[in-house]
């Protein structure tokens, strides 16, 4: 606990992650569509990578052995990248090429740069190590040992390695089922005329928008209006179809907070006044079984619980095992003079500064000024009960890296 009946963020985390289920169904997918999504199953190496033994330049195989001051080669055969390598007779070289497999005989590879051309054959003009040039057989992967483990998010990195091994299909975990709504009689959708009293719809944008970069499946996206008997009714079909409700707005202290009620008559919910700014309000319950993240209604609360409270627990459903944003120690730019209670996430972005890079904060960090997080990259992180004068060592988390 974190004073002032505050909840730490970590106590909150420890609460949801503990509820947090992973998901269990599969499916194939062809693997240029495998981007984002998560290995269900171990990967075992089918067969070597490379398949061969291979030339990393363009030269000539040769036997180290073959070669004395002076010797002219016969250029005896050539071995485009592609075509069965042959042999190499002793005593000759063969043109090669970058990625030709290595003709049997021939235990290294001269770059071309450092031969000579004597009619049809060469001069090597440089020593030769044996085995120099050649990548092994296997030198990536190796038959039966494990590529890549359940849990691996696929990034283009992973689809490649997955294309080396000849793996054309993939089993991954399905996309997590999520249901977005706002809550608020004041929301209007834009490209709509706005009445007095009313303001466009921002939540919805940012949440789908990060839901989509997570790699989740938006099943439902709609406005819930302060009404008792609507928002029970939606929030139970939400129920049927998706893994995972959140809602934005409606979890402070107000009384037309129907999102809440409902909770606790058809549902469970844990209500939290969280030790960290923005967004201090923050539900976590069930209804029908499925999951509902509350976040605040404000729009840049929305962004910060949503990447610190909400992705962990995306994160895990999804079957991610790498996730842990470790952020980087950097010099801040900036001055937090007055010290709070609540640990603070600063819209903020690297600079580069006289003496190195640093970390700039957004001017305005009231959490209904989304140009933050626009003007920035990423969150400051200022702790509990400190104050930041410029110089000092501050942690710094990139958007790409807490969406990674
Ligand atoms: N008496 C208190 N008042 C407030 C407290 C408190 O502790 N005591 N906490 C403040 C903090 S911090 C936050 S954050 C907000 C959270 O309130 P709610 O989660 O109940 O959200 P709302 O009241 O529904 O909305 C807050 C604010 O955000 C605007 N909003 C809501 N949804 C959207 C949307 N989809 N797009 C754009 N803007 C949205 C809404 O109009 C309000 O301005 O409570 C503080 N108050
Ligand atoms: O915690 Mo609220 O999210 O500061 O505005």
């Amino acid at each position: 606990m974190a004073g002032q009946d505050l909840t730490s963020l970590d106590d909150a985390l420890t609460h949801i992650l503990a509820r947090a289920r992973v998901l269990t169904q599969t499916c194939t997918l062809p693997l240029h569509q495998t981007l984002g999504r998560v290995l269900a199953a171990d990967i075992a190496v089918p067969a070597d990578v490379p398949p061969a033994d291979n030339s990393a330049v363009d030269g000539y195989a040769v036997r180290a052995s073959d070669l004395t001051d002076h010797t002219v080669l016969p250029v005896s055969g050539r071995v485009a990248a592609g075509e069965p390598p042959g042999e190499l007779t002793p005593g000759t070289a063969v043109r090669i090429f970058t990625g030709s497999e290595i003709p049997a005989g021939a235990d290294s590879v001269v770059m071309q740069e450092r031969t000579q051309q004597q009619g049809d054959g060469i001069t090597v003009t440089a020593a030769v190590d044996t085995g120099q040039n050649i990548r092994r057989q296997g030198q990536d992967l190796k038959q039966g040992d494990t590529a890549l483990s359940a849990g691996t998010p696929i990034r283009p990195q992973e689809m490649g390695l997955l294309g080396s091994m000849g793996i054309g299909e993939v089993t991954v975990l399905r996309r997590l089922k999520v249901a977005v709504f706002s809550t608020g009689d004041e929301l209007v959708d834009p490209g709509q005329p706005l009445q007095p009293g009313q303001i466009y719809n921002t939540n919805r944008f940012t949440l789908t928008g990060l839901l989509e970069a997570v790699g989740c499946e938006i099943t439902r996206c709609d406005t819930l209006r302060d009404e008792r008997d609507a928002t029970r009714d939606s929030l139970l079909a939400a129920a049927e179809e998706a893994d995972l409700i959140i809602t934005s707005g409606g979890v402070s202290v107000g009384e037309e907070d129907h999102v809440r009620a409902v909770l606790e008559e058809k549902g469970e919910l844990s209500l939290w006044r969280l030790a960290i700014k923005p967004g201090k309000p923050l539900a976590f319950g069930a209804i029908g079984g499925t999951p509902v993240l509350g976040l605040p209604g404000n729009p840049a609360a929305v962004l910060v619980t949503f990447l610190v409270a909400g992705l962990p627990y995306i994160r895990h459903c999804q079957g991610n095992r790498r996730y842990r944003p470790l952020g980087e120690p950097l010099a801040a730019g900036f001055t937090v003079d007055k010290p709070s209670v609540r640990r603070e996430f600063l819209r903020a972005r690297k600079e580069a500064g006289a003496n190195g890079v640093v970390v700039e904060a957004y001017p305005n960090q009231s959490s209904g000024v989304l140009s933050s997080a626009c003007w920035g990259d990423g969150l400051a992180v200022v702790p509990e009960n400190t104050t930041v004068a410029p110089g000092d060592t501050i942690r710094y988390y990139s958007f790409s890296e807490l969406l990674g």
